[in-house]
């Protein structure tokens, strides 16, 4: 089959004569194909493709990929929809939808003809996500590649939508998300589905949701009304309404799930603990400790609380490699991440929903759920990540006591079999400790944090079900001290706010108002009014953040160790995840000779082709890949900061040296309470001076907004004083007086004010994470650039799609 990527379609080798030749062939096939179909008793069951009347590309391609007995839904719905009937299929996670509407789409294409530039598109595939459009694509790919002629493709975005456009007017079948196709067919004069004979309707109850309704009703309007419409999911819609928006003719409704049965797959041992928010990450944390041998699959509500515990989670280097995926990322850095999650034996993948449904990852050891799922039908999907046809898997549910109740009622009412079973209070460890440590010393991770804190208390405000989810009975304060906070962020709720309306809207659109609700948490005052003032630190921290993460994403999303155990070669536990610091260097300063060499071992991490530097004393080499750090070695003053401070000692009689506790006096180490009591009070101690830092840094912020203020007042007076002042001046002196004044104020505002400015942040000084040398411009080459030219995008595509 002819296949084309985000954007073309690829034609495989057959010369002209031999694809005429082929085609002829392919015609009495087809003839014969249609009497055979047309005889077909879709009563009668079916075990092996071999017994469907099948085109000969199809069951080439079947065998190809070692697929000789259908299962269960296949056997239903496959001889229906050959016969061309509509179908709402429901089966189990990981039963074998993907096929059951991919042959018949292969088939009856095949049947009609349908193929080549003049047939026009035939089929329409659409699905919830980039990721499952991939997934369903490469499927296609793998069973039409044997000797079918379709030109097929995907139309998912993150390509210009002009290269979509000239492949689209080839395609017979695309595989799309919803909103990028009724971009094409609003936008794109050319492109016609006249000859559309099929769509398909992947996880349709959540293509028909809230969320893609406006979408998918108006992609409908420009489809012929006459069409075979197949629509499939674990947990089905039957709704009238919904089927009358797709004009469904008397559709079968096709199931293999008994209805005294649960949706869920009879292979999977499913459990709930109950564990209070502010616990959650103490138990997930104790949890991956106990299963570091494990492939995991843990989902998380937002986007910004997986980028908060994938972050902490890293920095405490869990021993296992951690990866993390949610909607708001690159496309090629979510394509990376599925597939590195795919191949990886041992791995944790921290999620948003946007890897709930459909994704078939194989041999998923655990289905962790964090965050409780907005209901039941969602924790089908995810669970059904795991214990995907007939393999055994795992589940477990954390549930706030507060949700326990009404959750299990909603489980209960799908029939979904669940035990609850209790944490280990040995295994149990907390790193409520080490989180407020850590965002102690890295305000972006306490930003992050807070991000996360809002973003989390945002989503339990927007859930319908306010049987499940009860705001005010969850322990927020101790939840902000568990993410290591210094206090619970304030937080503002939008009227209105609709959680799937923006699980959909576009990425940019997602972060413009992600951007705007985060830092509601610390910039917005008590009364609601947002001054310039809150705008300018709102931003600032934006920046911060979106710099910070642009890196972590590009450069550390797997580490070289990750990496290392992705491969196989399971390095040692305590090497993972480690954190290279970059070294800070400052511009000014005395200049002076000095030099050094590479130590053997440093070596190995730095670069080929960089050069680098030891400084005595200095913990990292330094990478020469700059004239400014060449530079650096010259001046002494400079570095002396970046040799080690060194440690404080003591030293006994005998002259040996003892770091100051070991030589405390054991009565006055016992004076001081028991060692337990030591330890809390250091803690409070140091809880409390976590919380100053943060007052006297609000306070800070304060006086400066004050200071602008007066500033801001005296010039409105000066300005008030001069104008009175200027009356008297004739109408021309006038207009160029007020002319002047007005180019000296906006010089002024300039230099008072610069980060006030909407269009561009203040440039700031960079940080240790922001090196820019030869190395890291050619590893952002590398792993950031979104792909810019076709061929980047198939390359990505063709690694995907194996
Ligand atoms: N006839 C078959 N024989 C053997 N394996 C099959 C067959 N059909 C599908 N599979 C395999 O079963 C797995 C699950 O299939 P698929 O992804 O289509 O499930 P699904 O029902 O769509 O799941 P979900 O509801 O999660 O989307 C895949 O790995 C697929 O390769």
């Amino acid at each position: 089959m002819a296949q084309g990527v985000t954007g073309r379609t690829r034609r495989t080798k057959p010369k002209k004569q031999e694809r005429t030749q082929k085609r002829k062939r392919d015609d009495v096939d087809a003839e014969k194909l249609e009497e055979a179909v047309a005889e077909l008793d879709p009563k009668v069951a079916v075990e092996s493709f071999t017994d469907l009347p099948l085109s000969a590309p199809t069951k080439a391609g079947l065998k190809s990929v070692h697929f000789t007995t259908l299962t269960p839904i296949q056997a239903k719905a496959i001889p229906l929809a050959l016969k061309g009937f509509d179908i709402l299929g429901a089966a189990k996670t990981g039963s074998g939808k993907t096929l059951a509407f991919l042959i018949p789409v292969l088939e009856n294409l095949y049947r009609a003809q349908c193929i080549g530039g003049d047939a026009g598109l035939g089929a329409m595939i659409i699905s919830p996500t980039r990721e499952l459009a991939i997934q369903i694509f490469d499927v296609l790919v793998k069973v039409g590649r044997k000797g079918h002629l379709f030109a097929a493709g995907l139309i998912i975005g993150g390509k210009s939508l002009q290269e979509e456009r000239d492949a689209l007017a080839r395609m017979n079948i695309v595989v799309c998300t919803p909103g990028r196709i009724l971009q094409h067919l609003s936008q794109t004069a050319m492109f016609n589905c006249d000859n559309l004979r099929m769509l398909v309707l992947d996880e349709a109850d959540r293509i028909l949701d809230m969320g893609f309704q406006r979408d998918v009703d108006a992609i409908v309007e420009y489809l012929p009304k006459e069409r075979q419409t197949l629509l499939f999911s674990a947990t089905q819609t039957k709704r009238v309404s919904d089927l009358a928006r797709l004009s469904l003719q008397d559709p079968e409704y096709v199931s293999t799930a008994d209805p005294a049965e649960s949706a869920t797959p009879k292979t999977l041992q499913q459990n709930y603990i109950v564990t209070p928010l502010s616990e959650k990450l103490d138990t997930l944390w104790s949890f991956i400790q106990s299963s570091k041998k494990s492939k995991i699959l843990v989902f998380l509500s937002s986007g910004k609380q997986v980028r908060f515990v994938y972050e902490s989670f890293r920095h405490l280097q869990p021993g296992i490699p951690l990866l993390h995926l949610h909607g708001r990322q690159k496309q090629t850095a979510r394509l990376d991440i599925t597939a590195k999650f795919r191949a990886a034996k041992t791995s944790c993948l921290f999620a948003t929903d946007v890897v709930a449904r459909g994704l078939d990852f194989p041999a998923v050891d655990w289905v962790v759920q964090v965050d409780c799922p907005e209901d039941a039908d969602t924790y089908i999907h995810r669970v059904g990540r795991t214990a995907r046809y007939e393999r055994a898997g795992r589940a477990v549910l954390f549930l706030d006591p507060s949700e326990e109740e009404g959750f299990l009622s909603r489980l209960e009412a799908k029939k979904v079999p669940i035990e609850k079973i209790n944490v280990r209070q040995k295994k149990q460890s907390s790193i409520k400790n080490q989180l407020q440590n850590m965002c102690f010393q890295d305000p972006t991770l306490k930003y992050l944090g807070q991000k996360a804190f809002v973003s989390y208390v945002r989503s339990i405000h927007v859930q319908k079900d306010k049987e499940v989810f009860k705001l005010g009975e969850l322990p927020l304060e101790e939840f902000a001290a568990s993410m290591g906070l210094p206090g619970a962020p304030r937080i503002k709720f939008q009227k209105g706010d609709d959680a799937k309306a923006r699980k959909n809207a576009p990425r940019a659109k997602l972060s413009d108002s992600e951007d705007e609700s985060g830092e509601e948490a610390d910039a917005k005052k008590q009364d609601g009014v947002r001054t310039k003032y809150d705008r300018m630190f709102e931003r600032k921290n934006q920046d911060v953040l979106a710099d910070h993460y642009a890196k972590m994403i590009r450069n550390d999303d797997v580490s070289p160790e990750e990496l290392n155990n992705l491969d196989g070669t399971q390095a040692e536990d305590d090497d993972l995840f480690s954190v290279k610091r970059r070294i800070p260097v400052s511009e000014d300063e005395d200049e002076d000779e000095d030099a050094a060499s590479v130590d053997g071992d440093a070596a190995d991490r730095i670069p080929a082709g960089v050069k680098a530097v030891s400084i005595p004393g200095a913990k990292d080499p330094i990478i020469l890949d700059s004239k400014r750090r060449e530079k650096l070695l010259k001046s002494k003053k400079k570095l002396l900061k970046l040799k080690d401070k060194g440690t404080k000692l003591v030293f006994d009689d005998e002259g040996n040296a003892h770091q100051i506790y070991e030589l405390e006096n054991e009565d006055d180490f016992k004076a001081a309470g028991t060692a337990e009591e030591q330890r809390r009070r250091f803690l409070e101690e140091e809880a409390e001076r976590v919380k100053q830092a943060d007052l006297a840094d609000k306070a800070l912020a304060k006086d400066k907004k004050r200071a602008k203020k007066e500033k801001r007042k005296e010039r409105e007076r000066a300005e008030e004083d001069e104008e009175e002042e200027g009356a008297a001046l004739d109408d021309g002196e006038d207009a160029m007086a007020n002319f002047i004044a007005d180019a000296q104020d906006s010089d002024e505002e300039e230099d008072e004010e610069p980060e006030e400015r909407e269009e561009k942040p203040a440039k700031r000084p960079k940080k240790w994470f922001e090196e820019d040398g030869p190395a890291m411009k050619k590893r952002k080459q590398q792993t950031e650039a979104e792909p810019e030219t076709l061929e980047d995008l198939e390359a990505l595509a063709s690694r995907m799609l194996g």
